[in-house]
């Protein structure tokens, strides 16, 4: 019942832009959300770190995964566990996490296969497709977890979803070659309906360019119609200028939400 309240909210937030007198909402939201993400975070780090085995971990970007990060930190610097525990990167911001917590930098060109790949996730629906690139790093997180031998995504509630599109009502990331952002938007549109809008950024003018040097189209599909989420993303894969997609398909092993009531939901891919 709170859950679909707090779902019909954030649509409703997101789809009526003034609408301002949620505060109430937001404010308690806010709260549970991060301790909701720090609990996923950090059962995926107890269950997937293992001392004396996990040798190299991919490290995710967002919010969500500074916890996972300081976790790691906490049992490599006062447990004095994960002494030779590899991180590797999937972002500007991932790097730095790492480095301020003084874990292991690594790389792909070092550490081509990990054991295992935490991340975030915008959205996550039955099948475990998700949604990813909300923050803009897609192309280095699929790069990185397609690495690994297992990809493990921590959320909060809110991302949780039967079908895409019912939580995160801000589309489909896709990272493409600035050149070809316009026949991008209009080939995406033709094929598959919605409108797919090019991400600005908030505190430089024109648009946002990624850690890649690219652009960001934020592709609104329509949320009423049922798409096979792989042919879609084969489909703007192929695309040339398309570098990546933000659905990441078939990929994720095992889920961990932090629900609104303190516990962990896992969902897991038996494949
Ligand atoms: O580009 C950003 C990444 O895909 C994030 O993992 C995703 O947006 C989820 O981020 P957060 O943990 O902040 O919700």
């Amino acid at each position: 019942m709170l859950l679909s309240l707090v779902r019909r909210s954030r649509c409703l937030i997101s789809s009526i832009g003034t609408f301002s007198t949620s505060s109430t909402v937001k404010m308690s939201e806010t709260i549970s959300l991060d301790q909701a993400k720090k609990l996923a975070a950090r059962a995926a780090v107890e269950e997937w770190i293992i001392e004396g085995e996990t040798k190299i971990v991919g490290i995710g970007s967002g919010s969500t995964i500074v916890y996972a990060v300081e976790r790691l930190a906490e049992r490599v610097w006062k447990d004095g566990e994960l002494s030779d525990l590899i991180c590797v990167p999937t972002s500007f911001q991932a790097r730095s996490l790492i480095l301020d917590h003084n874990l292991n930098l690594g790389d792909l060109d070092r550490y081509p296969i990990l054991d295992v790949a935490i991340d975030g996730a915008d959205e996550v629906d039955s099948r475990m497709v998700c949604i990813k690139g909300g923050g803009g790093c897609l192309m280095q997180e699929k790069i990185v977890a397609a690495c690994a031998k297992r990809f493990v995504v921590v959320a909060d509630y809110t991302k949780k979803s039967l079908r895409l599109g019912e939580q995160w009502c801000k589309g489909v990331p896709i990272e493409v070659a600035p050149i070809a952002h316009v026949p991008i938007k209009l080939k995406i549109e033709a094929m598959f309906g919605g409108e797919a809008h090019l991400r600005m950024a908030k505190a430089k003018a024109g648009p946002i360019v990624t850690d890649n040097g690219n652009f960001l189209l934020d592709w609104k599909f329509v949320a009423k119609r049922e798409y096979d989420w792989d042919e879609v993303n084969h489909a703007i894969k192929m695309i040339p200028g398309v570098m990546e997609t933000g659905l990441f398909v078939g990929m994720a092993h095992k889920c961990y939400f932090g629900m609104a009531d303190g516990n962990v939901k896992a969902q897991v891919n038996s494949k």
